[in-house]
This record gives C-alpha cells, structure tokens and sequence, in this order.
C-alpha cells in the first residue's frame, strides 16, 4: 500500500489577536496543504498488527487515518489517501473510537454464546465478575475502552482500528492488552491498525508492521518477517496478583456463588478496576 497524506488547511478570518500574533512572529496563517507523508509504502497485507508510534504531532494519528481509508475503500475527509493499495480495496473497518457503547449488560451485550462472549470480555481486560452485570455507562474510561474493543472484535471485522491505543490504561494493563491483541489478531484473522505515544507496548503487541514517526517529517516502517512467538514475550509480571476483595458492590442480595472460581475466563474478582 502507498499513501499520501495531506491536511487541507482551512480559510480563516483575521482576528484583533490573530493580527497581533501575526506581527508579533511575522508570519501569517498557513495555506494550502499540509503535506505529512508523500508516496510511502507501507508493506501491510490482511491479518497484520499494525502499530503507529511518535510523539505528540508526529503523525500517526493521520497516517493510520489513511491507511484504514485506504483499506476501506473511498476515501473522504480532509485526510488525502491516494494511489491504488495493494491489499483487497473495500475491507470492513471498524473504527473503536466510532463504536457506540450501548446500554445493556456487558454479558448480554456480545453477540457470541455467553462463554465465548464472556472469554472475549476476559482477554480484553475485563475479567472481573461483577463488570458483566454493569452497563457500558457504569465503567470507568479505561474499562469502556476494553469493552469497545471486545465489541468490535465480536463484529469479527477484516481490521480494527484504535487511535490512542491504551492511553486510558495504566502500563501492566496496557502490555496485557497488547499481548492479548496479538494473539486475537492470529486466532481470528482481524487485522489491526493502532496508534500510540506509548512505544512501551510494542514489546507484547510484536507488531508485524512497526511505523515510528518523527517530528522532522521522517517516517521508519519496519516490516517484522521473522516474529518471535508471542508466547516467548509475555510481558513482564502478566501472572495477576491476589488480590484481597474489593468490597461491596452495593447489590442487595448476593446470589451463592455456584463454586467455580472460573468461567470462560471471567474470575470473581481481580485486581483489575
Ligand atoms: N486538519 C488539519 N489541518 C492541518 N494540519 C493538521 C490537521 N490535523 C492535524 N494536522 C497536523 O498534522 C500533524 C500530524 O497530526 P496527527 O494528529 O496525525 O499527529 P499525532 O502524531 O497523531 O498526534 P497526537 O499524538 O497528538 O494525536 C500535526 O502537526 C498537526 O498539527
């Protein structure tokens, strides 16, 4: 796949303030196209994890935007992918930002069998019995993320894409995730275009495609033909913790627990919020 990436600038209307920051640094507003990326190649075929790294500006957010347009198929926006991609135009993208997170139970809210619904939920980070009998509103930022990513993953799309990938969750639940994420990707063939400041993930994720922006314009696409078995690179600590009861949960009766302490994943409680 090739792209080319450019930012339309838009008109604008000089302010009293904008006239003194225009004197004051002598210059004047941009226009034109602000161009990113011009003709780069990115080596991505179906199935991929694809990471975009850099810091704030660099670029990422704006070239995984065109790479997932250019996997979708027309482009639109003021995001400019061009040039004909090598990978299957028209794919199904599922943008988790985009994904609405609905109102129903998280166990009732997959549309798998309830272990396979309840296994997703686990391997997305929300393993904690008692999140599968809140609503989407009742999770914290962190926890929603997981579950939009469970949902997108139940849709069983050709990729998922996520911008900001992890910035909601604290370091060791963002290697699990990343880690988990790898192994989804080659257990259900879903290819996954992610964006992230934080390079500390690309350990667990072992990408297949790794996209480091700079922010001088330069762009490092390095193509991993010869992956190491994730199994070999688990992140460090993964093996969760005991962890003491969190307390009430504030139901009125609590049911008799019918003695597994596991089901398709899920364990009563983790040290997970
Ligand atoms: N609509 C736009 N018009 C002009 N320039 C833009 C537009 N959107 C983004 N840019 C510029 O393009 C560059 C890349 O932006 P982009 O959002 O892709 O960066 P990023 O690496 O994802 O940043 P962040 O981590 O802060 O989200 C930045 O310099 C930004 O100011």
């Amino acid at each position: 796949m090739r792209i080319t990436v450019a930012h339309d600038f838009l008109p604008k209307t000089c302010t009293v303030r904008a006239a003194r920051v225009m004197d004051h640094f002598g210059i004047g507003f941009e226009q034109g196209r602000h161009h990113l990326a011009e003709d780069l190649d990115l080596p991505i075929r179906s199935g991929d994890v694809v990471l975009f790294t850099g810091p704030s500006g660099s670029g990422k957010s704006s070239l995984m935007r065109a790479a997932a347009l250019q996997l979708q198929g027309p482009s639109g926006g003021g995001v400019v992918s061009a040039d004909a991609g090598e990978g299957p135009p028209g794919a199904r993208v599922l943008w988790i930002e985009d994904l609405p997170a609905g109102d129903e139970l998280l166990v009732d809210a997959l549309p798998l069998e309830t272990l396979d619904a309840m296994q997703l939920l686990a391997q997305c980070g929300l393993s904690e019995a008692r999140l599968l009998l809140r609503r989407p509103c009742e999770l914290s930022d962190g926890q929603r993320y997981r579950f939009r990513l469970a949902r997108a993953l139940a849709e069983k799309p050709d990729w998922i894409v996520a911008d900001e990938f992890t910035a909601t969750l604290d370091r060791t639940l963002a290697k699990v995730i990343a880690f988990n994420i790898r192994r989804l990707a080659e257990r259900t063939g879903t290819g996954f275009l992610l964006a992230t400041t934080h390079e500390d993930v690309a350990q667990d994720l072992s990408p297949d495609v790794q996209v480091r922006c700079g922010l001088e314009g330069t762009f490092e696409v390095v193509r991993a033909e010869a992956r190491e078995s994730p199994a070999a690179m688990g992140p460090a600590g993964r093996k969760k913790k005991e962890s003491a009861s969190r307390g009430s949960c504030g139901s009125a009766r609590r049911p008799v627990a019918t003695g597994r302490i596991s089901l398709g994943g899920i364990i009563g409680v983790t040290d997970w919020r």
